[in-house]
């Protein structure tokens, strides 16, 4: 039994309705920040009148729900958070649990080694490459480009690329993306109000099926194709389309489309998302935005970016990661109790909703030194060691830990060396750094960029 077991337990401390819904309505990001600080690492139980979950922010109780325990704190697909994420994906790597988890991620995760995303490099910095030369014309003429429209068009084109073996057209991926986009912004009333049945209409839900048939109509024949004239490519409609059983019975059509689908959105939201953060953060620390750029003129310079540059960009990467920790993409983990248990003093009964959020415990003064900071330093190799390891952990933990997280380590630093090496942009009005919630944290207005080329030969 582990020391999380040896105390007695005790009901969790609970944040009432009243103390907890102005808050809410008010900035519910920061308010769920504000109930872990008060509770400064204890377990506490939020009242949402009949949704009453348990907030898990501790670095050692969460290891515990999402590694060390993990079997007894599920997903629980059909649990009531999970509802509207499965309206759009079904039955996905995303969402399921047991068997069909298995198999998704038994044929998935290979592609996403540390060792295969090595060999994915060159390719993705030349789609990088070939997206950020169309705006040439825009940075000439002066015209501003629009932030997330940008970020969408060059993720697109490396994705496809390299995950979806180019069978997705970019602008038929950029229709994607904004379904996906819409389809995040109209399942937010059902997120704050989990319990509400399917059958009783609520604002978001035309939108939200409307989205679904662009995606359906564009990956759907993609899928038959695959399946009608299987191949050994190695992009995710080939290996999702190859025969395999689950429990007996053969794939079906649909539930390929659900993990082709929550492979789209995992692999372009979560990416657009964090990066769209750099221009606000830039523009409000003009100081990490000078060591950046200086970064990247000296290892890339006039250069076309490859593979030996990646491991160069060593204030790139520290960027990176404390954007990851302000904003990160997943940032609600949702777990559903199996059998009731002692969580570091704490019972937990069974059936219990389980709230675990890097972005809260990333955020939490109890671990973090200046938690709502910008600063890149926190992550230097040379910084102390920090005395919570597991209090970062934007990518998850235990056996649902992402599997993108190479992928977009590797993607990440490639996009933004290429638009830096060969651009100084500006961006319009003044940078807000306040998230937006929804199903990943976006700026609340998309920034407007102004692209100056930089003045220098270019090697070929
Ligand atoms: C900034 C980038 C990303 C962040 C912050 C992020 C975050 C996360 C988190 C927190 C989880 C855990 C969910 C859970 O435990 O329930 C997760 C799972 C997952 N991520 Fe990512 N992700 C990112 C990028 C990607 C990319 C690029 C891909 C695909 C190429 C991807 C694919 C997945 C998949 C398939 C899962 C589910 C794994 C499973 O349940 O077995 N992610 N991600």
């Amino acid at each position: 039994m582990s020391a999380i077991h040896e105390v007695t337990a005790t009901t969790a401390g609970t944040v009432p309705l009243r103390r907890a819904l102005p808050r809410l309505v008010r900035s519910p990001l920061d308010a769920l920040v504000g109930f872990a600080d008060e509770a400064g690492g204890e377990i506490v139980r939020l009242n949402f009148g009949t949704f009453r979950p348990y907030m898990v922010t501790h670095p050692t109780h969460l290891q515990h729900v999402l590694r060390d325990n993990a079997s007894n704190y599920t997903r629980d697909g059909k649990g009531l958070l999970w509802r509207p994420v499965r309206r759009a994906v079904g039955e996905a790597i995303l969402v399921v649990e047991g068997p069909l988890w298995e198999s998704s991620r038994g044929v998935l995760q290979p592609l996403f080694t540390a060792k295969r995303v090595e060999t994915l490099i060159d390719a993705m910095a030349a789609a990088i490459g070939e997206a950020v030369d169309a705006l040439d014309e825009p940075a000439r003429t002066g015209q501003a480009v629009d932030a997330s429209d940008t970020l969408s068009r060059i993720v697109c084109q490396a994705t496809m690329r390299v995950l979806f073996g180019d069978k997705i057209s970019v602008p038929d991926a950029m229709r994607i993306v904004a379904a996906l986009g819409t389809i995040a912004t109209a399942m937010v009333p059902r997120l704050l109000v989990p319990f509400m049945p399917d059958a009783i209409p609520m604002p978001g839900d035309r939108a939200f099926r409307d989205a679904v048939r662009t995606i359906d109509d564009i990956v759907l024949p993609i899928i038959s194709e695959t399946l009608r004239r299987p191949d050994d490519g190695q992009d995710i409609f080939s290996t999702l389309c190859r025969p395999r059983m689950v429990n007996g019975q053969q794939i079906t059509e649909r539930q390929i489309r659900d993990d082709v689908v929550a492979m789209f959105s995992t692999s372009t939201e979560t990416t657009i998302a964090v990066l769209s953060w750099l221009w606000p953060v830039l523009d409000t620390h003009p100081e990490v935005a000078a060591r950046l750029v200086d970064e990247i003129d000296q290892v890339v310079g006039a250069e076309q970016l490859q593979r030996s540059h990646v491991a160069e960009l060593r204030y790139t990467r520290m960027v990176l990661d404390e954007l990851l920790r302000l904003f990160p993409a997943g940032w609600m983990i949702p777990r559903t109790a199996v059998e009731s248990e002692n969580l570091g003093g704490t019972r937990i009964p069974s059936g219990a909703t389980i709230l675990v959020s890097p972005y809260v415990t990333q955020r939490m003064a109890a671990f973090w030194e200046r938690p709502g900071a910008f600063d890149p330093e926190r992550f230097s190799p040379t910084a102390p060691r920090r005395e919570h390891r597991n209090s970062y952990f934007p990518f998850g933990g235990g056996p649902h830990q992402c599997i993108g997280q190479y992928l977009f380590l590797m993607e990440a630093p490639l996009i933004i060396a290429t638009l830096l090496s060969r651009f100084r942009i500006q961006m319009h009005g003044k940078g807000d750094l306040t998230p937006r919630m929804g199903a990943s944290l976006r700026p609340r207005q998309s920034a407007q960029l102004t692209l100056v080329p930089v003045d220098r030969p270019r090697a070929s």
